[in-house]
């Protein structure tokens, strides 16, 4: 590779909570170490800014993304980092995701300060959390636990657990991780029941789709992680397909195995009562359309019906 596109610094966009500043400076020394210089560019979102109303309220596109990928656009930033959780399904025409950095484990977890908290199935205490697809999946296994709203960053979500807004608080386990909170731990769902959001604990790099083809594939040998890709392919696939974003109770989690890649996705209804969830495996080069066939099989089943009742609910 020519020595001369790593001349360039690389302007790292990302949010300026700590979670992202982690995950950019993590994005930094795997570049550092291959030779690159960096440099970080704070930029703000829509999501950081409107606190006081859930997601879904805000609407469900590139709350978290906008303002980087107009950066990326713009030619202020070579790269934008993203929780790929956070990253819409289906990105503009003139950006691209060129890397997906190696997953962290995927499990939503509780964290209490009290160390005895014990979540049982017909516990009744009030646990923190904004997510539709975690608030629906803990009506259907957890029929006695109420909801509170938790929006804002990891920090504020501690800060309200603190004041007693709720009993507990969940959370993925990747970012609780990162920031050094897992000793508040006091329960980790299984993967198969509360199967996870699309991408969840994995690190999405986006750029600028005519950003010079040699830089490009220099940034994706340095950051790339080939598994997660490959997981994160088929996962985005069946979340396009099933055209919802972070704020449709859809959930998707790809693994690797020794036949190939395996997938298991669904949607459950706000209200918990309906599940819709299946596996499918195939091999690795059809991650993709894995995907796309999980979610047609899951929309066949009733899942769309779950989405235009919960689009008319929404007024939309
Ligand atoms: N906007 C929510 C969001 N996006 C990414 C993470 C956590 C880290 C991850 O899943 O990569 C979180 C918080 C959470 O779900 O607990």
């Amino acid at each position: 590779m020519a020595e001369n596109v790593k001349d360039k610094t690389i302007r790292i966009g990302t949010r300026g909570s700590k979670l992202a500043l982690w995950q950019a400076e993590n994005a930094a020394e795997k570049l550092q170490a291959a030779g690159f210089k960096t440099e970080l560019v704070i930029i703000s979102t829509k999501g950081d800014q409107v606190l006081d109303k859930s997601l879904d309220k805000i609407g469900s596109k590139g709350v978290f993304t906008e303002e980087l990928e107009v950066a990326l656009r713009e030619g202020q930033v070579e790269i934008a980092v993203h929780s790929a959780k956070d990253v819409q399904s289906s990105i503009p025409a003139d950006l691209e995701l060129v890397a997906f950095m190696e997953r962290e484990q995927v499990n939503d977890v509780i964290l209490s300060f009290d160390p005895d908290f014990k979540l049982e199935r017909e516990s009744n205490a009030i646990i923190g959390t904004s997510s539709t697809r975690r608030k629906a999946l803990l009506k259907k296994y957890y029929p006695n636990i109420g909801t509170a709203e938790s929006r804002g960053n990891l920090q504020t979500r501690l800060r309200k657990l603190e004041e007693r807004q709720f009993d507990a608080l969940m959370l993925a386990y990747a970012g609780v991780y990162r920031m050094g909170y897992d000793n508040l731990i006091v329960h980790t769902f299984p993967e198969d029941e509360f199967v996870p959001a699309a991408g969840q604990g994995s690190v999405a790099i986006e750029c600028a789709k005519n950003l010079e083809p040699e830089l490009k594939k220099a940034l994706k040998q340095a950051l790339n992680h080939t598994e997660t890709h490959v997981c994160l392919l088929a996962e985005r696939a069946f979340l396009r397909t099933m055209e919802g974003g972070c704020s449709i109770p859809s959930f998707a989690l790809a693994r690797l195995n020794g036949e190939g890649v395996s997938i298991t996705g669904g949607i459950v209804s706000l209200d918990g009562q309906t599940l819709l969830q299946e596996t499918l495996q195939g091999p690795t080069v059809t991650a993709e359309e894995l995907g796309e066939e999980l979610a047609n099989i899951i929309l066949n089943q009733g899942g769309d019906e779950i989405l235009k009742s919960i689009r008319t609910e929404r007024g939309e």
